[in-house]
Formats: C-alpha cells, sequence, structure tokens
C-alpha cells in the first residue's frame, strides 16, 4: 500500500519538531528517510506507526487516515522494528517473540489459528531464523535478534513497514543480508538510516530532513548532492552510479568546516 504523508506538524514541549512536511512512498517502493541527529526523523516515523498523533496534517497508508482507523487496525497495515524494541522478553523462545506479530490478527479468544501458523512459520524462514527458532530470545547475537524482529514485523503480514536503524551495530555483511531481506519482501517501506551509502543501496527514494523540514525528496542520485551533503551533513562528498550499477559515496579526507574554504578544482 502508498504511504503519503501531508502537511505534517509536530510540536514537543512547546518546540516545532517537524514543519510542514510531506512525503511520499509508492506501493512496493523503500523510501529513506535520512538526515542529522535530531532532524526528527524518529518523531516523524511514530507519527506513521501511530504512537504520537501530529497536531495537524495527515498521515495516509492507502486511502486511509491512520489516525482514524482503530489501534488494531492500523497495526493490521503497519508494522514497525524500532531501536531496543522488543519490551519484556524474559523466557520467551525466538518463534513466541515472532508469533507476536499476528497479535493484531487475533480474534477476541487471541487463539493462533492456522493462518497465524503460516505466517509465523514463513517469516522465519524469510529472515532465516529457523537454525534459533526454539533459543530463547535473550541468549542471541545483537544481529541475530535485529533478524528476530524483522521477522516478528513480517509475521505481521504488514502493508507498510517502518524501520528506524535497523542495522545499527551490525557488522557490514550482516548489513547488507537485513537489507536485502527487506527488499525481498516487496512491502512498501519506510526506513530511517543513518549509513548514507546504504541508503543509496537499499532505496529507490530519498527524504532529506533538516531541523524538522524536508529539504529534498527524490531519487538518489537527485537528493546527494555535493550541496546536500554539504549544507546538511557538513561533508565534502559528491555521489555517482559505479560501472557495477551500484551508487556510492566519496568523502573527502576532510569533513566541510564553516571557516575552512572548500579547495579549488
Ligand atoms: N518530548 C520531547 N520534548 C521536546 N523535544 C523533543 C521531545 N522528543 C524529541 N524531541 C526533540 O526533537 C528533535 C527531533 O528528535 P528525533 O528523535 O525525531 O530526531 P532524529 O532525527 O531521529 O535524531 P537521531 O538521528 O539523533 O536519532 C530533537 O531535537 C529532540 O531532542
Amino acid at each position: 500500500m502508498h504511504l503519503t504523508v501531508e502537511r505534517l506538524h509536530i510540536a514537543l514541549d512547546g518546540n516545532a519538531i517537524l514543519r510542514d512536511v510531506n512525503l511520499e512512498a509508492r506501493t512496493g517502493d523503500i523510501v529513506g528517510l535520512v538526515g542529522p541527529n535530531g532532524s526528527g526523523k524518529s518523531t516523524l516515523l511514530r507519527t506513521v506507526y501511530r504512537s504520537l498523533r501530529p497536531a495537524d496534517g495527515v498521515v495516509r497508508v492507502g486511502d486511509d487516515d491512520v489516525w482514524r482507523l482503530s489501534a488494531r487496525a492500523a497495526a493490521r497495515r503497519t508494522a514497525a522494528v524500532l531501536q531496543d524494541s522488543c519490551g519484556n522478553t524474559t523466557g520467551l523462545t525466538v518463534t513466541e517473540i515472532v508469533a507476536l506479530g499476528r497479535a493484531p490478527h487475533h480474534g477476541l479468544l487471541g487463539r493462533d489459528g492456522a493462518e497465524d501458523h503460516r505466517a509465523v512459520e514463513e517469516a522465519i524462514d524469510h529472515c532465516g531464523v529457523r537454525p534459533y527458532a526454539e533459543r530463547d530470545y535473550a541468549s542471541l547475537s545483537g544481529g541475530e535478534r535485529q533478524r528476530v524482529l524483522l521477522a516478528r514485523a513480517l509475521a505481521q503480514d504488514p502493508r507498510l513497514l517502518v524501520l528506524d536503524e535497523l542495522t545499527n551495530h551490525l557488522d557490514i555483511r550482516a548489513r547488507f543480508e537485513l537489507l536485502e531481506l527487506v527488499r525481498a519482501t516487496g512491502t512498501t517501506t519506510l526506513a530511517v538510516l543513518h549509513d548514507l551509502d546504504l541508503a543509496a543501496r537499499l532505496c529507490d527514494h530519498l527524504v532529506v530532513l533538516h531541523e524538522g523540514a524536508v529539504v529534498a525528496a527524490g531519487t538518489v542520485l537527485e537528493v546527494l548532492t555535493p550541496q546536500v551533503l554539504g549544507e546538511v551533513f557538513g561533508v565534502r562528498a559528491s555521489t555517482r552510479r559505479h560501472d557495477d550499477g551500484v551508487i556510492r559515496i566519496t568523502y573527502a579526507a576532510q569533513p566541510l568546516a564553516a571557516d575552512v574554504p572548500a579547495p579549488r578544482g
């Protein structure tokens, strides 16, 4: 399903955090939300997965304003993987954690049916967590846990995936693997990523937030221009598609500093 964010305003404790934010992810697209620390990325995600009601503006998943849906109906559409987001997992196995993703689909009796079982097994296989499916979640490494949290989100059978720094703390191979798993789902995805190289590899489109406002949006090459990299991220860098088809960013040895003019040539 497509995601549309229109004219979003958020103020917290009297401070404007998001100002007139507009954003779109077409069905099946992976949209990366990037920006410096404190630019409002997580706040924007919170309004999308319905944990923070906006002061003004609309978040639509499909044709419906998520803030007009019930929490349960919204959770059947949108699954989020957040940083350190598993809650109390004491004594739960990996399979039990993944099965938690089915909660929005349960009826009043809250029992698992055949459809729940199928979704959990499929998510376990898709994310490659079968080898430790019966282990205590608490015994897993950070990378293994992230896979399990993604599996829990996929078991939810969402139409929109919301990811906040899914690959934090992971080694480079694990990052690539996890992002490939996301791509292979074909699910519309809004992902906060700090690593711009990963964002360039994974995303169909990027949206750059700076001080609570969208300052650029479009394809990776349209967005990660030397000007945006300099003015928003404070680095001197350029972006281009290499012969192997991968878009890479090349950073100059010296980061930009306001009082140091960029060298000529
Ligand atoms: N409850 C609050 N009251 C006041 N300000 C808040 C509150 N919650 C967040 N903020 C501020 O809103 C701004 C945006 O925070 P947010 O977490 O959305 O940024 P971010 O882009 O996700 O940052 P990071 O990349 O560091 O995770 C920050 O300046 C933060 O301090």
